[in-house]
């Protein structure tokens, strides 16, 4: 479980997140819409410990990030725009080694079903990531979540640059991971498919976290609609 309470960062005289109160729960998906310079990205770093809040609270599994975030990372999968991995070693030796550093210990048989479980063909888990494509490198970075056994997976614009059917899988990996349990946050410019993969959907403005819909209430357009209307 996610939880930000009134979570404020500012840099200087600027407000990145101004008293977010967020709630994230077991199995569900939660999109974070907004323009560039909402704020996002800065929630997703205040989770990942990556930058300390300004006031507020922010914790993992009841776990404060602030104060422990050497043991909150041990829930959580980071999946950013452009997943970083070591172009040189292959599809299973990368995931061998993310998954080592979390201190799991897998033979090759086991690593080769966490990338068929992410949806990456038989024939790129020997081959070396520098012939990878984008979304094949998402999902190496999806296979590390489940071989993490991540509780919480973070996720900064997964989809930006994918074309749709590499977009519509990553979803159906998304949808797998939440039915097993994975609270998922994820920061996307992607209307569609938030509404399409999300549970919730919040739209932020200047830092503010101005609107948040449950995704069955609301067709794309109207979410469209109310997200022009919003930013
Ligand atoms: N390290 C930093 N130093 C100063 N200002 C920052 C820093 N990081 C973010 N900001 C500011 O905080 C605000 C929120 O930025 P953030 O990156 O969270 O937005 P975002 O919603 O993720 O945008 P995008 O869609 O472009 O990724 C912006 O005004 C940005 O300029």
């Amino acid at each position: 479980m996610l939880k930000a309470q009134n979570l404020t960062k500012k840099y200087g005289e600027q407000t990145a997140l101004d008293r977010l109160n967020l709630t994230i729960n077991e199995g569900e998906i939660f999109a974070l819409l907004g323009q560039n310079g909402a704020g996002k990205t800065t929630t997703i770093n205040l989770f990942l410990g990556f930058v300390e809040p300004t006031s507020g609270t922010v914790s993992i599994n009841g776990i404060s990030v602030t104060e422990n975030a050497s043991e909150t990372k041990k829930y959580i999968a980071y999946i950013p725009e452009t997943v970083m991995l070591y172009p040189n070693l292959t599809g299973i030796e990368n995931i061998e080694f993310f998954s080592s550093l979390a201190g799991f210990k897998y033979n090759k048989e086991e690593l080769s079903k966490f990338l068929s479980k992410a949806g990456l063909q038989d024939a790129a888990h020997n081959q070396r990531l520098q012939g990878y494509s984008k979304g094949m490198r998402q999902k190496v970075g999806i296979a590390i979540a489940i071989a993490k056994n991540a509780k919480v997976l973070l996720l900064d614009e997964p989809t930006s640059g994918l074309d749709p059917k590499a977009s519509n899988e990553f979803s159906d990996v998304l949808r797998e991971l939440s039915k097993n349990g994975t609270a998922i946050l994820m920061a996307t410019h992607d209307i569609f498919r938030a509404k399409e993969v999300a549970h919730r959907i919040g739209i932020m403005k200047e830092g503010n976290l101005m609107s948040v819909i449950e995704a069955k209430d609301i067709s794309a357009n109207e979410l469209e609609q109310l997200y022009l209307q919003t930013v």
